[in-house]
């Protein structure tokens, strides 16, 4: 094992701090006087009070150089859900995740707070107001989701090992967005410019959770200034969202309009969509060896978009005092000024 001093527990690392919640994690921890390393695969920035180290986390050594004198660590890095890639996100989200705990311990971390997703007990059919004791995904709904169970599993797992001596939990948010998400605003404008967004799927009445990003951070701050020896969160999980859940339908609206776009007006039967949704996504399975195609409305996607999902996060009230910092309707302001680049005409 590495010789070890003790490290602050004002001192952490970021795995993932290139990221979209990474970055706004950190920028908030280095706010409350934390001493912050980031580990990612790509630099994208540089910060003062920041050391960055660029790695793949599957690589035990460089993690080491990362941890060293560490108390705590956020790992929030994984492959875009997008990639659909299997063998990266096995070798990522499960075999990373192991390293990553071996590599806290030799280093002498002494908390880790996983970044899972809520989505590790959606199977496609409507969740309401659902609890952290769901039971995981049988059938997850993607690859993607496959190994964020497996990770969470493993993370909670390594906490019931308490001759390791050190703690984990794991935070599940939902649909995270705000500035400079690569993902949730600029598919939806994307699809908009291509005048794919003119139809509701379904009756547009099914609620779910959007988490901004602030909120998300917040949660995972909590998690790590409650997580100790004699406390409840030890090994849990913890959903984190707005606590506002919204029609899914009505939520893209209020982008769309905010950024010139005409909003979604003709509905079209779920099972329609999700049938043609399936179809495309056999027939882009079966080319892949030719060419690669990415159908917009994956089968993923419009389950996503038809169905009811939302979280209680009850849990993480009365276990770490959890309350969102941001409203919805002000989160929403904030991130569509946050995209003058995608303003229909910009
Ligand atoms: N966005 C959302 O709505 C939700 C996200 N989550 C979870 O939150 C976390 C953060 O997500 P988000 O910020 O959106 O994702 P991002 O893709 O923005 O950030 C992830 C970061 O991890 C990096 N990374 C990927 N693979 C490796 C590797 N092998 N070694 C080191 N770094 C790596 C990525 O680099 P690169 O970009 O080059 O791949 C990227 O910089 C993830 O764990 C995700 O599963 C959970 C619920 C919802
Ligand atoms: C084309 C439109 C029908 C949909 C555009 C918006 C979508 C890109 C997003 C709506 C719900 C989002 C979501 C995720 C990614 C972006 C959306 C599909 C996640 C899959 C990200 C990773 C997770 O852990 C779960 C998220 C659920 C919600």
């Amino acid at each position: 094992m590495a010789t070890r001093t003790r490290p602050s527990s004002k001192r952490c690392a970021v795995i993932g701090g290139s990221g979209f919640l990474g970055r706004h994690l950190l920028e908030r921890l280095v706010d409350r006087g934390y001493t912050v390393n980031v580990f990612d695969i790509r630099q994208a920035y540089e910060l003062p009070g920041v050391t960055f180290h660029r790695g793949d986390l599957c690589d035990r050594q460089a993690l080491l150089v990362a941890l060293k004198e560490v108390s705590i660590v956020f790992h929030c890095a994984s492959p875009a859900p997008a990639s659909d890639d299997r063998a990266l996100f096995q070798r990522v989200n499960i075999d990373g995740t192991r390293t990553v705990i071996q590599a806290c311990h030799e280093a002498g971390v002494q908390k880790l707070i996983l970044t899972s997703s809520a989505s590790v007990v959606f199977e496609g059919t409507d969740i309401k107001n659902g609890r952290e004791d769901l039971p995981y995904a049988k059938k997850p709904i993607d690859y993607y989701t496959e190994t964020k169970i497996q990770q969470e599993k493993l993370s909670s797992e390594i906490n019931q090992i308490k001759e390791k001596g050190f703690l984990t939990v794991a935070i599940r948010p939902h649909g995270i967005f705000g500035p400079r998400d690569p993902q949730l605003v600029p598919i939806l404008i994307d699809a908009a410019r291509r005048g794919k967004m003119k139809f509701i799927i379904g009756d547009g009445s099914n609620l779910v959770d959007f988490t901004y990003v602030e909120n998300v951070v917040h949660g995972h701050i909590l998690a790590a200034e409650h997580l100790k020896a004699d406390s409840p969160l030890c090994g849990q999980a913890y959903h984190i969202t707005n606590d506002e859940p919204v029609r899914f339908w009505d939520f893209m609206s209020q982008i769309l309009e905010g950024l010139g776009y005409s909003a979604p007006r003709y509905h079209l039967p779920y099972t329609l969509v999700y049938g043609i949704a399936l179809l495309l996504w056999l027939i882009a399975l079966v080319l892949r060896p030719l060419i690669r195609i990415k159908p917009t409305f994956s089968p993923m996607r419009v389950a996503l978009a038809g169905t009811h999902h939302y979280y209680s996060c009850a849990r993480a009230k009365k276990d770490m005092g959890y309350q969102p910092l941001v409203p919805l309707r002000e989160a929403i302001v904030r991130t569509v000024e946050s995209y003058p680049h995608l303003r229909k005409g910009a």
